[in-house]
């Protein structure tokens, strides 16, 4: 059983979070919709600032500082919709690189409470 190690550990360290993140892209690069709001994003910070802020709230040895949620995404007026398709992306991208329907659980409750951070400022 893995119940002793940290979700970090689970999702297999910095090559599972880097891998992740990397389908995450790829995912949000195949949906026009999704894909818009990052015209103006350069990919290369994004991508470490997410593996940074995943490897953050799964306990890794990782100090995220980049921007706080709320100052990321304020002024891009994300709906629901928009926040739920994200999700869905980030599922795909789990499901991709395979990690257990228990660790993917446990993500996707770390970035529930973020929600009203992200959704509608
Ligand atoms: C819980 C959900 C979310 C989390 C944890 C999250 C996390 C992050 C993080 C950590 C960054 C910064 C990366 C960096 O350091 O540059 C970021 C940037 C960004 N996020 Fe989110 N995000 C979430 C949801 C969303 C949603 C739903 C959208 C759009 C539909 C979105 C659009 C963006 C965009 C466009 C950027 C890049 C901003 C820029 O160009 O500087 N995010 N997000």
């Amino acid at each position: 059983s893995s119940n002793n190690s940290t979700l970090y550990q689970q999702i297999n360290g910095e090559q599972g979070v880097e891998k992740l993140v990397d389908s995450f892209i790829n995912q949000i690069g195949r949906d026009e919709q999704i894909l818009a709001y990052f015209k103006q994003t350069n990919v290369a910070h994004f991508r470490q600032g997410f593996i940074t802020h995943l490897c953050s709230i799964t306990d890794g040895p990782c100090d995220y500082k980049g921007d706080n949620m709320v100052d990321i995404h304020t002024g891009m007026n994300i709906p629901e919709k928009d926040f739920n398709r994200v999700v869905e992306l980030l599922i795909n991208a789990m499901d991709e690189q395979q990690i257990p329907q228990t660790v993917q659980n446990k993500i996707l409750s770390r970035l529930a409470p973020l929600r009203p951070e992200v959704i509608d400022i």
